[in-house]
């Protein structure tokens, strides 16, 4: 059966989406095109989060997305469990975020790139495996460390649990949760 890949862009990588999807096909994938369908301005985050849940549960095994710099789209996909999302802008890159990091999400600054840059970078995500040894202790402790800090706040601050809401200057949650 042909491995589904899903991908998905905002405003800024629509183009290079069609263009990716079309390459996609014909390497032999199946793409699961989570949009948009027009390059109508859009917010990346709308797109990334279905995209990173569908990797994050195991429904996908790896998936593409694309934005003007890539930042946007990485910073939403990463916040997702088990979701490692490279930003890649050289085939270098995204070999070593293969090798090195067992990047399973691909993000394209599609405003840096022209076409057959960014299939270079596709290809060598595609092909390279995930070298495993002592990246894999590496890439535990990103979980890991992450749950024992959350641990660690909770302990210390059993009342005061900061959630996603109202963000105050500079960006930073400050609504309590029940
Ligand atoms: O790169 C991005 C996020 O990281 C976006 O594609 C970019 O911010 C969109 O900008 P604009 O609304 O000015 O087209």
């Amino acid at each position: 059966m042909k491995e589904s890949i899903p991908i998905a862009a905002d405003h800024a990588g629509f183009e290079l989406k069609e263009k990716l999807r079309a390459a996609l096909e014909r390497r032999g994938f199946a793409v699961d095109d989570l949009g948009p369908s027009s390059d109508a301005s859009t917010d990346y985050a709308d797109y990334a989060h279905p995209l990173a849940d569908r990797v994050s549960t195991g429904q996908a095994a790896r998936g593409i997305l694309m934005c003007g710099t890539g930042l946007g789209m990485s910073y939403a996909a990463n916040r997702h469990p088990h979701v490692r999302a490279a930003v890649a802008w050289a085939p270098e890159i995204a070999e070593l975020a293969r090798r090195h990091n067992d990047a399973n999400v691909l993000v394209l600054p599609a405003r840096f790139l022209s076409e057959e840059e960014a299939e270079q970078i596709l290809d060598a995500w595609l092909a390279t495996p995930f070298d495993g040894g002592r990246h894999e202790r590496r890439i535990e402790k990103i979980e890991t460390t992450d749950a024992a800090r959350a641990e660690e706040a909770a302990r210390h601050h059993p009342d005061h649990r900061v959630g996603l809401g109202e963000q105050g200057p500079g960006g930073h949650a400050h609504e309590e949760l029940e």
